[in-house]
């Protein structure tokens, strides 16, 4: 079993396979233009199987492939594969925009992935636009559709922000309501990568639309995912993922592996260990050990909460995989 300096057990690996992404939210990626780390330096899908297997071998029951755009990386059915056959029992899931799922989505059920969430954050093609800087809403929704349609739990991840998709949160979630899809509301967390003007909505501010509408209540949270859910009169279930809250920390249960190697203990910060050595080597014991250091100083808490005043991070969301 992993447990980390303040106690709490680690059994969830995000793992991202890579920083690019084929959109540019306005509240993940800066408006300039930026380079990309070249792709010589990617852990190879090997490599990060290694330290995924070690990671399973020392307690951890859950996996999500993220990045940046997950899809954009060739041959991710084959990674999740690799994952699916050494363990079949992990949760195995997926986070990714949806753009290019229609194409994809039964190649990665069959390889053994079993949930994916997915970005939606209007229904309107103008907004999804302005958000994601592309046109995209037609695909993410077929995208949407083709996942479900092959068996893949769906989750619908959205950020609200202000000015531009406050006014649809309750459309969303008859949308998620209407299919089956849980829907999560995710509190715009702030950083320097994000563009200036991106102002998120709080946990009171999404609760206060959805009570325009519905009646419901908080729902005890599941300790395995960071989302607090409520429960509507009918028994369908939204949720909020709420790290402004001051004990929203308290039971993180998660370490991230970015694409190029680094072991990250805390979205919010920016310190990380690179494990890159120590699998290209094939030094699984120094694996381990960067793990329980890493562990063994994961912070307690992010510094967005409402007692820290509100303060930014400098870890870019593309890179580390949210
Ligand atoms: N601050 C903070 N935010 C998180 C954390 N985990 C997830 N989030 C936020 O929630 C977003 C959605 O997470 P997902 O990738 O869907 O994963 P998840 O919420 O763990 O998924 P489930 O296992 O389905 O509950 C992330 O991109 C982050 O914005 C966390 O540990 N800390
Ligand atoms: C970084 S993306 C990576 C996976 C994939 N590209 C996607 O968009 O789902 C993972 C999640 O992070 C969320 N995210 C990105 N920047 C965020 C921010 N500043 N605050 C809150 N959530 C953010 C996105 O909405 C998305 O659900
Ligand atoms: S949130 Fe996801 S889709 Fe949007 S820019 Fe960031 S990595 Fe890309
Ligand atoms: S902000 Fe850091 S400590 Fe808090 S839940 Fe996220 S990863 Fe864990």
């Amino acid at each position: 079993m992993l447990i980390d300096g303040h106690n709490r057990v680690v059994d969830y690996l995000r793992v991202s396979v890579t920083e690019r992404c084929n959109f540019r939210c306005q509240y993940c990626m800066p408006e300039k233009p930026f380079s990309w780390v070249p792709k010589e330096n990617l852990l190879s899908y090997e490599n990060l199987f290694k330290f995924i297997k070690v990671s399973i071998d020392e307690g951890v029951k859950k996996v999500r492939i993220t990045g940046g755009e997950p899809l954009l990386r060739e041959g991710l059915d084959a990674f999740i594969k690799m994952i699916y056959d050494y363990k079949n029992d992990i949760d195995l899931a997926l986070t990714t925009n949806g753009y290019l799922l229609p194409k994809v989505a039964q190649k990665l059920k069959d390889a053994g992935l079993k949930r994916v969430n997915i970005s939606l954050d209007t229904l309107k093609p103008d907004v999804a636009q302005k958000i994601a800087q592309k046109d995209v809403l037609n695909k993410v929704l077929e995208g949407i559709e083709t996942a479900s349609k092959v068996g893949l739990k769906v989750k619908i991840n959205c950020v609200p922000m202000k000015g531009i998709n406050d006014g649809e949160l309750v459309d969303i979630l008859e949308f998620c309501k209407d299919r089956g899809y849980t829907v999560r509301f995710i509190e715009f967390m702030e950083n320097h990568h994000a563009k200036d003007s991106a102002k998120g909505l709080n946990s009171e501010e999404i609760q206060k639309i959805i009570a325009s509408k519905y009646n419901f209540k908080p729902v005890k949270r599941d300790g395995s995912s960071p989302s607090q859910n409520f429960k509507l009169n009918d028994g369908y279930e939204f949720g909020i993922i709420e790290p402004h809250k001051a004990d929203f920390c308290s039971d993180c249960n998660r370490i991230r592996l970015t694409a190029e190697g680094f072991l990250i203990p805390c979205l919010y910060f920016e310190d990380a260990l690179s494990i890159k050595k120590a699998v290209e080597s094939d030094d699984i014991e120094k694996a381990v050990e960067i793990l329980k250091k890493v562990l063994k100083n994961k912070p307690e808490k992010n510094k967005w909460s409402e007692d820290s005043d509100g303060e930014t991070s400098a870890r870019a969301f593309y890179k580390t995989g949210g």
